[in-house]
Parts: C-alpha cells; structure tokens; sequence
C-alpha cells in the first residue's frame, strides 16, 4: 500500500469523524437549543397575551412597569401597586419588563377564589429552593402534605403556652439593652434589634436552646438580608433570565450559593448540638415537651423510616428563616407606626399598665394575652398597613377563571396581601392611615373574612400565626410598658419589598423611659 493511499484513508476519517460528530452531537445539542428557545418565547408570548387582558400600570415595550418604579421594590413600586389597585380593584398585570407580566389578585373575592382553587408553589421560588430546599414554605404535594401533618403538633396550644416564658425572658434582655441606649440618648436601628430578639426567641422555642452566639447571630441576620437582596434582582438579570445555571457562575451567583453554604452549615450545627444533647442527656433535661427540632429528630414515616438529614435540614432553614424575619418586620413596623401616633401609643401604654397595676413583676401571662384588646387592635392594623409578606405566588394546576378572563392550567398568579390591605374598595379611601379603630369587634363584623390576610389562608396558611402572635404582643406589651418610641425625623423608614417588608437603609428610633 503505498503512503499516499494510506494519508487519503486518513483523511477520509477525520473526515468522517467530523460529519458524525456534527450530526450525531452537534445537531441534537442545537435542536434541543432551538426547542427550549422555541418554548420559552412561545410561553412568554402566551403569558403577554394574557397579561394584556388585565387592566395593567402605564408600561415600557421594554422596561414594562419598572420605569415608574426604579426598577426596585422600594416605596415607588408600592405606590405603582397602590395606584392600579385603586383604578382596578380586583386583579391587574403587573410589567416585571416588557416580555414578562405576573397576573396579580388583590381583591377578597378574587383571592378567595385564587386559594381554593388547585395550585402550587410558583417557579418563580425556584431560587429558594437552593437555600430553602424542599421544606414546608417551598414543598408541594405528598412531601408537603406529610411534614405540615408532622409539624402541627408543634404548634399546638398547650406548647404554645410554655414559651410565654421565653418571649418574657427575651423582652427583658431587649429592655436591658435599650435601656443603656436610653441613657445614653442615642438613636438606634430598631429592625437590627428586633431582628437579634425573635431570632434568639424561635432558637429558644423551637431549637432547644440558643445555640449561636451574638457573633454568629449577627452575621447569619446579615447573610439573610444579602440572600433576600440577591433573590429579588435575579429576575431582573438578562442571564438568570437565559439560564439560571449560567447565572450561577456570575458573581453574584457565586456569592448567592457561597451565603446558602453558611446558612446550611448554621443549621447543619444545630442540629448535630441538639443530637449530641439527645445522646448524653435524653429529652428530659428541659421538661417533657418535644421542640420542634425534636420533632424533625424522632418522626417517623409509616414505613419506619426517619426524616433524612437532608429533610430535617431544610425544615430547620425554613424555621428560622419564617420563624424571625416575618415577626420582626411585624413587630419593627408596629413600633414604628405607634412612634408616629403618640396618642395611639399613649393608649397602648395605659392598657398595659392598667393589666400590670398590683402586679408582683412585669410579666405577661399566658392568660393575660387577650386581655390587650388595644394592642392587638394596633398590631392588626399595622400588619394591614405595612403587610409584613407583601406577596405570595401560586402556580395553577387547573384552568381559573379570574374576573371573566380564563388563567390557564400551569400560569403564574401573584396574589398582592400589600395590594389587598391597601385596596380603596374594601379598606375605604383613608387606607393609608394608621387607624387601629379598624378592627374594633363592630367594624369587623360586617368586612370579608379575606380583607385582611397578613397570614395568608387556606391549607398552606401560616403554620407559625398563633406562635407569632402571641410573641409579638408580649414584646409589644413589655417594651411600651417600660419605653416612650419616637422615630427619627431626619431619617424616615422606607418601605423595601426583600421577600418580606423591610426598611431601606433601616428604621432609626429613639426612646426614653416611660
Ligand atoms: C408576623 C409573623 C408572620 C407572618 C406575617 C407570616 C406570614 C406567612 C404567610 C403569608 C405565609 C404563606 C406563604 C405562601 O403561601 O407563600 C406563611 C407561611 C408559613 N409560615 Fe409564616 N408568618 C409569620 C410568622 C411565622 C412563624 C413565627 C413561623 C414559624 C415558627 C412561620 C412559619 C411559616 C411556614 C413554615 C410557612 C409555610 C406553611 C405551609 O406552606 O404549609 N411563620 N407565613
């Protein structure tokens, strides 16, 4: 065989090679390209077209509505939402940009009909999946049906009732410490501390005991806050928006996976302290109640298998997560709000004090709790005005008819709590004042069971309500007994939508011994 035939075979399978290569792998990674693009603008053209049935804000071909907001979700944004809520009570569009559109509900009625209806967790969470994993707030299904059924329990009355003590002990140490800042006459950053507070409060509840120092407390609050910062601009990223793998290996990607891997390694610990505790002490060492750790810890399915440790840490990231943000913006906001109107404040006081009077210390019971009828009155009405989970997001597992209009099977439905408490039509025109006079028993009798929903409702309610209530009135009570709270006039707090309602660059106070 001569050399010149022997180059010409080779080439021929280079040759080959390539053509196979082209259309065995080339070919099929370009197809399924095609197709996904394909997909992807065929749903987005589907959910414009729906999007435009509903009345929307004045949007941008290409900004969609964040050209009259900023692009964040600060105080514009929620006068954007306050504007088309009161032009269009029931349900509208909102333009994240000109391609993407979220159908949003913000009525009673069309709310009531939203939450009966079959949905699930929107993939729009699909991000807090990688820090929140399956647990109960993202979890859909057989696995969500199991856990919600498992974890009740810890939430019930006769438990509830023992960690009165708990909220008394943690009000005592914020006293303390704002005492100091009182004598000193210092304006200080109330989120940060309320925040440090409930957090501590829901490790003693639900986690057997504090079991992170102030140190790591602060920096897991931090971690938290830059989670919640970095969750709601990836929509807004074009790349996160191609693929959210690609995203990944941005900056901010890098950094979102980076603080999840501290927050897993925080519960992670947890709970290995806790399983330690088990193992030397066995559960007695407190009393006989299981904590809700104990409960991850000991279930088992009907197969008799337990929780995997991967289940029981995700419950535990849920838990502290859900179990301190949400109270303290609650809790944060109320002061806020009684800072505003010393009268109402005034009130407040009087109450507790005429609770206390006679007295031998200045704790509240379990059985003093609905004896503060002003005080819940005041809580209510600033989780109406300042709505501490301003929205939730549903995916629809059938057809639902939303004002006339047919939401298909599959479609996102963003459901406004904060357009809801701030609808004109059921709250009246002043919904922007701070009036606790509201949920007085006769104002409340003739309003909709779904006007106000700070918890949301249904079956994927706020398992926590009762625990957060309950905390959040002993706190309120204990530090109005003890504080007058003016706010800062040089620096009002801003409102920021980060998940729940935060305040932009803090919520600045003072107080002075009452
Ligand atoms: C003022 C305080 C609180 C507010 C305003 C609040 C609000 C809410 C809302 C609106 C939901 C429904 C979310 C959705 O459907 O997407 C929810 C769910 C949830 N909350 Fe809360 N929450 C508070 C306190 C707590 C506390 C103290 C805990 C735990 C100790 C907790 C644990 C949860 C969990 C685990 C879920 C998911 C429940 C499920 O889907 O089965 N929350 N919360």
């Amino acid at each position: 065989m001569s050399t010149a035939f022997l180059f010409e075979m080779a080439s021929l399978v280079e040759l080959l090679d390539a053509k196979t290569i082209l259309v065995g792998v080339l070919l099929p990674v370009l197809l399924y390209v095609v197709s996904v693009v394909l997909k992807s603008v065929l749903w987005r053209w589907k959910t414009m077209r729906l999007g435009s049935r509903f009345p929307s804000p004045p949007y941008h071909w290409i900004y969609g509505n964040n050209h009259l907001t900023d692009g964040t979700f600060g105080e514009k944004y929620l006068s954007v939402i306050r504007d088309v809520v009161e032009n269009h009570p029931r349900a509208h569009s909102y333009w994240m940009a000109g391609f993407i559109t979220g159908v949003t509900v913000t009525h009673p009625e069309t709310i009531r009909q939203l939450l009966k209806s079959q949905s699930k967790k929107s993939a729009v969470y699909a991000t807090l999946q990688l820090w929140l994993g399956n647990g109960l707030f993202l979890s859909d299904g057989d696995q969500w049906k199991v856990h919600r059924r498992l974890l009740t329990p810890a939430f019930h009355f006769d438990i509830l009732k023992q960690y009165v003590s708990v909220y008394n002990r943690e009000a005592t140490e914020m006293i303390s410490k704002l005492s100091g800042i009182a004598d000193r006459g210092q304006v200080f950053e109330m989120f940060q501390e309320v925040n440090m507070c409930t957090l501590e409060v829901i490790l003693q509840c639900a986690f057997s005991g504090g079991q992170m120092s102030d140190e790591t407390k602060t920096e897991y609050i931090a971690a938290i806050r830059k989670l919640k910062v970095l969750f709601m601009q990836m929509p807004f990223n074009p790349i996160y928006q191609l693929s959210s793998s690609a995203y990944n290996w941005l900056p901010s990607g890098r950094e979102y996976t980076r603080l999840c891997k501290f927050i897993h390694d925080t519960a992670e610990s947890i709970i290995a302290k806790r399983r330690q505790q088990l193992k030397r002490n066995g559960r007695s060492q407190r009393n006989t109640r299981l904590d809700f750790i104990d409960i991850l810890l000991s279930s088992r399915y009907e197969d008799g298998t337990g929780l995997t440790d991967m289940e029981i840490r995700e419950e535990v990231d849920t838990f502290l997560f859900a179990g301190h943000e949400t109270t303290a913006s609650a809790l944060s906001w109320t002061l806020y709000s009684l800072a505003q109107h010393p009268h109402h404040q005034d009130k407040v006081r009087e109450e507790v004090n005429h609770l206390l009077s006679g007295m031998e210390d200045d704790t509240i019971q379990w059985e003093d709790l609905h004896k503060l009828p002003y005080l819940t009155m005041c809580l209510k009405e600033s989780m109406r005005l300042h709505t501490p989970v301003p929205i939730i997001v549903r995916s629809m597992l059938e057809d639902t008819v939303i004002d006339g209009v047919t939401v298909p099977k599959g479609f996102e439905i963003y459901i406004s709590l904060y357009g809801l408490h701030h609808n004109p039509a059921v709250w009246g025109p002043d919904h922007m004042e701070f009036d606790p006079s509201r949920f007085c028993p006769e104002r409340m009798k003739d309003r909709d069971p779904h006007a106000f929903l700070p918890f949301s409702a249904g079956q994927r309610n706020c398992i926590g309500q009762n625990f957060a209530m309950n905390e959040a009135k002993v706190l309120l009570a204990r530090l109005i007994h003890k504080f007058v709270f003016e706010v800062d006039p040089t620096r009002p707090a801003q409102k920021e939508v980060l998940i729940v309602m935060c305040a932009k660059g803090g919520m600045w106070m003072k107080v002075t011994p009452a």
